[in-house]
């Protein structure tokens, strides 16, 4: 990370310090530019692997400067932000290069780990570009980790789907890494310089997801105020990710089906049609077969995304690789000047390969970085995990409920429920949302789509700008 050169370019100098300084304290080695002609200039001079940048800015503003830096220097990872984008924006933006996009105000934290993110993206492009991927390696383009015999069949096969076009449907538990499998097989494929696009269908209101997957034109229902396109025509030549499948409200897997059998989609309120060139992977945690046979999941759709399926096998049934897994996570967040957590001993890593990870990789990586900033230095033993991986029972918010005589409606007190779980999670850690997320063991995205699906309000408030 200290060889890291990260240059951040806003003409807003209050903006340009804050973040400064909390990239400098996580360990990264910081520029600052006024304008994108200044940024243009610096970036020469400092060999910089990542820019961030404000979009409003005096002489060369922040999608210019995009254009000209994808042009000068392809490789650097670019994240943009500012106060205001509306989709169609974004799509510029993705078009011009950027790896990613914020909406001011945003969480520094939030805004480190897309920089982690780009980075990985990066090398694991540079890679993929120099060389085939290994197999039979314990890695596959640096960041999908495994060495048992499950995890190198995996490798194989997506190696060997890459190549082609045809949809692919990943199952599994939540957490097996079904994301990363999906940005693998794109960043692989012949589609790797267009955009992988994911949507998670479950976190995206019912009503929305339509005009959320193929646009919508201005006036077409109430709050369609401009003419916008959908996350397919963004993935146009690219790779669309369709996570939580399973969570498509029956009427929109029709359509769905439709664009997937013509290739051509009508947006909201439009009479004309658009060709697209999606390359689609689709994923889900639920047992869709299951849900074929009940009537929940139309067949015909079933059969047409699951043209190559992949089902990750969940962490207790690969538990050799736990001990891989917990030293890459333990490089990658000891990495830094202020924490460095040399290893684990013995019967803390007995306890952690007994354990049954409900919540698989994405639990135990939440677990190995929340015990490097706790412990700071030295060796993690059995005392320093947390009481439920020590082999007590995990404690559940509410052992048992009771049905009232007169009945109850349960939609609504899951919901209650789930929402009550939810702001105390966001209370515990002050509001901050990828924090929360690990307490519920949920994505942070996931956790701030259904924050904004159920209008809750924060409580508290967290580092933003
Ligand atoms: N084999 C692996 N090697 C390294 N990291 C992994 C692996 N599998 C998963 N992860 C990490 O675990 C986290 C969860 O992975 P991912 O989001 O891909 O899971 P998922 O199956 O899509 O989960 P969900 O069903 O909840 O959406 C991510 O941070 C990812 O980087």
């Amino acid at each position: 990370m200290e060889n890291t050169k990260i240059l951040i370019a806003d003409d807003d100098k209050k903006t340009r310090d804050f973040v400064a300084a909390f990239l400098s304290y996580k360990g990264y080695q910081v520029f600052q530019a006024s304008d994108g002609q200044d940024a243009l200039e610096k970036i020469e001079i400092n060999d910089v692997n990542l820019v961030i940048t404000d979009l409003m800015m005096p002489r060369v503003n922040g999608i210019e400067f995009i254009k000209k830096l994808k042009a000068m220097r392809p490789e650097i990872v670019t994240i943009a932000y500012s106060a205001f984008a509306n989709s169609e924006m974004t799509a510029n933006l993705l078009k011009a290069g950027a790896f990613f996009y914020l909406e001011k105000p945003f969480n520094l934290e939030e805004l480190e780990t897309h920089v982690r993110r780009g980075l990985e993206h990066h090398s694991l492009q540079n890679q993929s570009f120099r060389s085939k991927p290994c197999i039979k390696n314990r890695t596959l383009l640096n960041n999908i980790i495994g060495e048992s015999d499950k995890m190198l069949a995996l490798f194989e096969l997506i190696e060997k789907v890459a190549s082609s076009d045809s949809t692919v449907l990943l199952q599994g538990e939540s957490g097996t890494g079904k994301e990363l499998v999906a940005r693998a097989i794109h960043d692989l494929s012949n589609r790797r310089q267009k955009n992988f696009v994911p949507v998670n269908c479950a976190a995206i209101p019912d009503e929305l997801l339509e005009s959320e997957l193929f646009g919508h034109v201005k006036g077409s229902f109430t709050g369609a105020i401009a003419t916008r396109i959908g996350r397919f025509e963004m993935a146009d030549k690219g790779t669309l990710f369709l996570d939580e499948i399973g969570d498509m409200k029956p009427s929109l897997q029709v359509k769905l089906l439709r664009v997937l059998q013509n290739r051509e989609l009508e947006p909201v309120g439009s009479t004309t049609t658009k060709k697209v060139d999606v390359r689609i992977i689709a994923a889900t945690n639920q047992n869709l077969e299951k849900m074929v046979a009940t009537k929940e999941f139309r067949e015909d759709l079933y059969y047409r995304i699951s043209v190559i399926p992949i089902i990750l096998p969940p962490l207790r049934e690969r538990q050799g690789d736990i001990p891989l897994l917990i030293s890459s996570f333990l490089e990658r967040f000891s990495n830094s000047k202020y924490q460095k957590v040399r290893g684990i001993d013995s019967s803390a890593l007995n306890l952690l390969r007994n354990y049954d990870w409900p919540g698989n990789v994405r639990e135990l990586e939440n677990l190995i970085e929340r015990m490097v900033i706790l412990k700071g230095s030295g060796t993690i033993s059995a005392n320093d995990l947390p009481e439920k991986y020590r082999g007590r029972k995990a404690t559940t918010p509410q052992e048992s409920i009771t049905l009232p005589d007169n009945g109850f409606c349960l939609n609504s007190a899951v919901e209650e429920f789930e929402n009550q779980l939810i702001l105390q999670a966001l209370e515990k850690t002050s509001g901050n949302k990828k924090e929360a997320a690990i307490l519920l063991n949920l994505k942070r995205t996931t956790l701030i789509e259904k924050l904004k699906k159920k209008k809750l309000s924060i409580p508290g408030s967290s580092m933003t700008i």
